[in-house]
């Protein structure tokens, strides 16, 4: 059924009134679109190129329609003002200029508006968003924040991929650390499924900073290795109460500079996005990180490789994720406009911009009661990562083994690993080993036998092939 453009036209109106500028832009977008069919346009030029729209129906549209569609595109940049992206609604105000608005000085103040850095609200507390593909640092940057003395508070919203939530136990706390302002979303990705639950983990950690009568400084949600940055900033403008008490900072991408490469040139299947480019091209800051697994030349080209995707983005290289918290906290990066020149639907609501996930990439995770022989387990793990390392984008386990008294670590990206130890088994704990496995073409039964067979008791030593 066609949409009836003067009641949305109406309803977009009301919400420019309410200062619902997302709802605003959902609805004044169909509205244009219905009315650009009913002057006999099937394209989405009308939105999507104003210009090329006005050149070929300028001259074929009345006077009447004119005047409608001027008023339109007055609307929607009014609304865009609204969300901040300046130079966008300064393209509107020009095509309703065309048609013969008088709009003059809002265009003035948009384009100052494009000169200006990216104006913060104090009374709202930045968000920064923490990207990087499976195993490039995150959680060791989070532990870096958490032990650190910077005196800033900070809330932590972490989000998981992997049936099996390892996180948990590898994020430390610290002096800076309060376990109640570390939320974990374990039951999906934050860019697709769970964005319902972001949303309710945001306003808890907003609710009790201010029944505790303490501003935050800043919060950070790390997302999945796996997530589509474009949704989660989308959520700060699409929910009412925290786009009016919070401000996304900037989307913070953490790159191995190992792996990057590879992981970029990934091909993907068709409709599939590649999460790493993607990753990198929304990124106001990148933290090149596992500097010491790589030399000169290589990290010359990683950021060579970066500046394709992203010219403009500060880079600083790392290693073990060290940075100044001035690079990736109250940073008033985000900028509207940018994301809009590279992701043109990126107002668009949820169904336009669902993202597909890579299929191939799956995750098995295991828990298991009893203790591990440490020699079983090294020449298991040892085996895997060798032949399956390629697929095998991330291996993370939380382990007990026989003789040791602290929980045993294990991490792997591809075939580089680390072992190390967490805290102490309490003397009632019951010995559970979690462990869990990322990667293309995972053979769940193969890996659950062989993570078995380690088992003190299992049936066996593992057997090199
Ligand atoms: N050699 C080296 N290893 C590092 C560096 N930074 C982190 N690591 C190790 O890399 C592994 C992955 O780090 P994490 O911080 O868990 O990575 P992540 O991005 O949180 O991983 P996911 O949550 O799986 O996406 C761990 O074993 C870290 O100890 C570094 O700069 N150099």
């Amino acid at each position: 059924m066609p949409v009836d453009w003067s009641d949305t036209f109406k309803s977009a109106q009301t919400a420019l009134k309410e200062g619902k500028f997302f709802d605003g832009v959902q609805v004044i977008n169909s509205c244009m679109e219905a009315y650009a069919k009913l002057v006999g346009d099937e394209s989405d030029r009308v939105l999507r190129d104003p210009p090329a729209f006005l050149e070929e129906y300028k001259a074929k549209l009345t006077e009447e329609q004119k005047d409608v569609l001027r008023k339109m595109y007055e609307v929607r940049g009014d609304i865009i003002t609204g969300l901040g992206a300046h130079k966008r609604a300064s393209a509107d105000y020009q095509s309703a200029q065309a048609l013969g608005a008088q709009v003059s000085e809002k265009m003035a103040k948009a384009q100052a508006a494009t000169q200006e850095p990216v104006s913060s609200d104090s009374a709202k507390v930045p968000v920064t968003v923490l990207t990087g593909f499976l195993g490039s640092g995150k959680t060791t940057l989070l532990n870096h924040i958490l032990k650190e003395f910077h005196g800033k508070r900070i809330a932590i919203i972490e989000n998981e991929f992997g049936e099996v939530g390892i996180d948990d136990s590898l994020i430390e706390t610290g002096p800076m650390a309060l376990e109640e302002n570390i939320i974990e979303m374990n039951n999906g990705c934050i860019c697709c499924t769970v964005r319902g639950d972001l949303i309710a983990g945001l306003k808890k950690i907003l609710k009790k900073s201010m029944k505790d009568g303490k501003t935050l400084d800043g919060v950070i949600i790390e997302t999945t290795g796996l997530a589509d940055p474009a949704p989660v900033a989308q959520t700060f403008f699409a929910d009412d109460f925290v786009q009016s008490k919070m401000q996304l900072d900037g989307i913070v991408t953490l790159v191995d500079a190992k792996h990057l490469i590879m992981h970029l040139d990934d091909e993907k299947p068709e409709h599939v996005e590649n999460e790493a480019v993607e990753q990198v091209a929304f990124a106001d800051r990148i933290i090149l990180n596992k500097c010491d697994l790589v030399d000169e030349p290589h990290l010359v080209e990683v950021e060579r490789r970066i500046r394709m995707i992203n010219k403009s983005v500060k880079i600083k290289r790392a290693t073990n994720s060290i940075v100044d918290m001035d690079f990736i906290i109250g940073i008033q990066a985000f900028d509207l406009d940018k994301i809009l020149e590279m992701d043109d639907g990126f107002l668009e609501d949820e169904q336009h911009h669902h993202h597909h996930h890579d299929d191939r990439v799956t995750s098995c995770g295991f828990h298991v009661k009893g203790e591990l022989s440490q020699q079983k387990l090294n020449d298991w793990l040892g085996w895997l990562l060798k032949e399956k390392g390629g697929d095998l984008f991330r291996t993370k386990g939380v382990l007990a083994v026989q003789g040791m008294q602290e929980k045993f670590v294990f991490q792997a990206v591809h075939m580089s690993f680390k072992n190390s130890t967490a805290k102490k088994w309490q003397p009632d704990e019951e010995r559970i080993c979690k462990l869990t496995f990322i990667g293309k073409n995972l053979n769940r039964q193969e890996l659950e036998d062989g993570f078995k067979k380690c088992l003190v008791n299992g049936s066996g030593g593992y057997a090199a092939k």
